[in-house]
């Protein structure tokens, strides 16, 4: 992240989109993304949403430069892009304001902010967003920028060529408007027939930077093109490397575009997720409430656990007995790991009243184990499955952290209680697993969970940062092995199927079950 003392300020002269998805409000997300400070001058008015631009409103030019002298008369600006700008005249304005604003830095020896151009003239939708007379102000417009970054169809009107249909015609486009126009062009494949989308950062003798992604089959792409310029304007001003700005740029769109199904916007071209990464941080949940954002983001997980055949005939009583019985043996073994894993929480505790209730759990937890072990299971344990292993390394290998611990074992009361209230209304006398079900019907085990989660809950707002984030990734992982535990048995089909499972829902980095 940002150092206190290092952060950019980046202005952003653009259209508006009230849907929030490009223009300004796309770029200031994007720069706030690209950890960056976002400014905005606005160029003109948009009336639009998923499917198109409905009218555009043009305020007068001067009122543009208005906007302009406010902010560069006050505030240090360390990077500048430009979007939408309507018409000619609007052009001319921020043309004559660019070169006086970069002429005076340049005499005064201050640092010359860069700018990223995106000509935009189409938008998603196919609506116009350039008056065709403006082209000719446009050019000379390109002489005050750093970086252009045209589409494909605009790569071909700014080169007065058919449209590229390929990455090969793309670039040779994009080096030839480098050479007219002295300036790098970022020559974008969005719009291109491939299954990779490439983008190149490309001057007069050719492709200097190269990245691509997959492409996302999606209909989410309004203001990607936005997006991608305002990051980059922003982290080149973070790193003076064009490079490096259109790698870091490349990545965190890849995952906005990946994660736009989470947002709920509009039926037409929907947003990217400009924020999926920063969301997920524990920083910004509802205050007091952290634990239940968490619940609710675990919830396809749960979904998940639900579906399960394991669960599903356990609840209607046609789960095969051998089945069961291996449930039960890895249960076991998995209740005497998980026991040690809520004495050391004990140990780690910092209060007494916690450390009591970790203690006490690990004790009930144990008479649980024997009681199961005695009534249950006729023979010898198992051995543990690579589930069960995988689970409890994760426990008990995983952390020395208190609140990292704290976060890790509540899945396990949590999950075990939810799916249980349904397990328990499913019981009737003639169930064949009835004393079993019954065993979930206990109100004491409801009363530790919500006791539990309490005391995570205080962990949590006492925590910093980077602690909260920390416990996030412990519970999901903690979750994620509740999957696969329960996913372990035959019930599932072969065990390929039931990787797959747990598969489906792999974090990133090492919270991936083990098999
Ligand atoms: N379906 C997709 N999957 C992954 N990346 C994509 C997809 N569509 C576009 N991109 C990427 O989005 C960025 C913008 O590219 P594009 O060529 O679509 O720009 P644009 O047409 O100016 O965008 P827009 O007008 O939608 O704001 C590029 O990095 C491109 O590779
Ligand atoms: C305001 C505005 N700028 C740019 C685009 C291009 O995506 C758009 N749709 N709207």
């Amino acid at each position: 992240m940002n150092p206190v003392h290092g952060t950019k300020n980046i202005l952003s002269i653009a259209g508006s989109d009230p849907s929030g998805g490009a223009g300004i409000q796309a770029d200031l997300k994007s720069i706030a993304a690209a950890g960056g400070y976002g400014m905005a001058v606005i160029s003109a008015l948009t009336a639009q949403n998923t499917h198109g631009v409905n009218a555009v409103h043009v305020p007068p030019a001067g009122f543009l430069t208005e906007q302009l002298r406010a902010i560069g008369t006050d505030i240090r600006i360390d990077g500048i892009k430009i979007g939408m700008l309507a018409n000619a005249q609007v052009i001319n304005e921020l043309t004559d304001w660019l070169a006086e604003f970069r002429g005076a830095a340049t005499q005064a020896g201050t640092p010359v902010p860069a700018v990223v151009l995106d000509p935009v003239m189409v938008a998603t939708s196919g609506d116009t967003l350039l008056d065709e007379a403006a082209g000719a102000a446009l050019r000379r417009l390109f002489a005050h920028a750093d970086v252009i970054t045209p589409n494909i169809p605009e790569l071909a009107v700014l080169a007065g060529a058919a449209e590229a249909a390929d990455w090969d015609s793309a670039i040779d486009q994009a080096r030839e408007l480098a050479a007219r126009y002295e300036v790098l062009v970022l020559a974008k494949g969005g719009h291109l027939d491939s299954a990779r989308c490439r983008d190149g950062i490309i001057d007069a003798s050719g492709v200097l930077f190269e990245v691509e992604s997959a492409r996302h089959s999606t209909a989410n792409t309004h203001g990607t093109g936005c997006s991608l310029s305002s990051a980059l304007a922003t982290f080149y001003a973070r790193s003076g490397d064009w490079g490096a700005a259109l790698r870091s740029s490349k990545t965190w769109l890849d995952t906005a575009i990946a994660r736009s199904g989470e947002l709920e916007v509009g039926s037409g071209h929907g947003p990217i997720n400009h924020l999926a990464r920063l969301w997920d941080g524990a920083a910004i949940d509802v205050a007091g409430d952290a634990l239940q954002a968490w619940w609710e983001r675990i919830s396809p997980i749960r979904t998940a656990i639900d579906e399960l055949g394991f669960i599903r005939t356990l609840q209607d009583g046609s789960l095969d007995a051998a089945d069961f019985e291996d449930y039960l043996g890895q249960d076991a073994i998995y209740l005497r790991g998980y026991a040690r894993a809520m004495s050391r929480a004990a140990a780690l505790a910092p209060d007494t009243e916690s450390q009591r209730f970790w203690a006490a759990a690990a004790s009930s937890c144990l008479e649980e184990e024997l009681a199961l072990h005695r009534g249950r299971l006729a023979g010898p344990l198992p051995e543990p499955s690579p589930s069960t292993t995988a689970y409890l390394n994760h426990l008990l290998a995983g952390t020395d952290s208190y609140p990292v611990l704290a976060a890790a074992v509540l899945p396990c009361f949590w999950i075990y209680q939810d799916v249980g209230t349904r397990l328990a209304a499913a019981n009737h006398r003639a169930h064949p697993y009835a004393d079993w079900l019954s065993t979930y019907a206990d109100p004491g085990f409801e009363e530790a969970t919500a006791a539990a989660i309490a005391l995570v809950n205080g962990v949590h707002a006492a925590a910093d940062a980077r602690t909260r984030q920390a416990m996030w990734c412990a519970f999901e992982a903690s979750a994620l092995h509740e999957l696969a535990f329960f996913a372990q048995t035959a019930a599932e089909g072969p065990r390929q199927a039931t990787n797959t499972a747990a598969a489906d829902f792999a974090p990133e980095g090492d919270a991936v079950p083990a098999r």
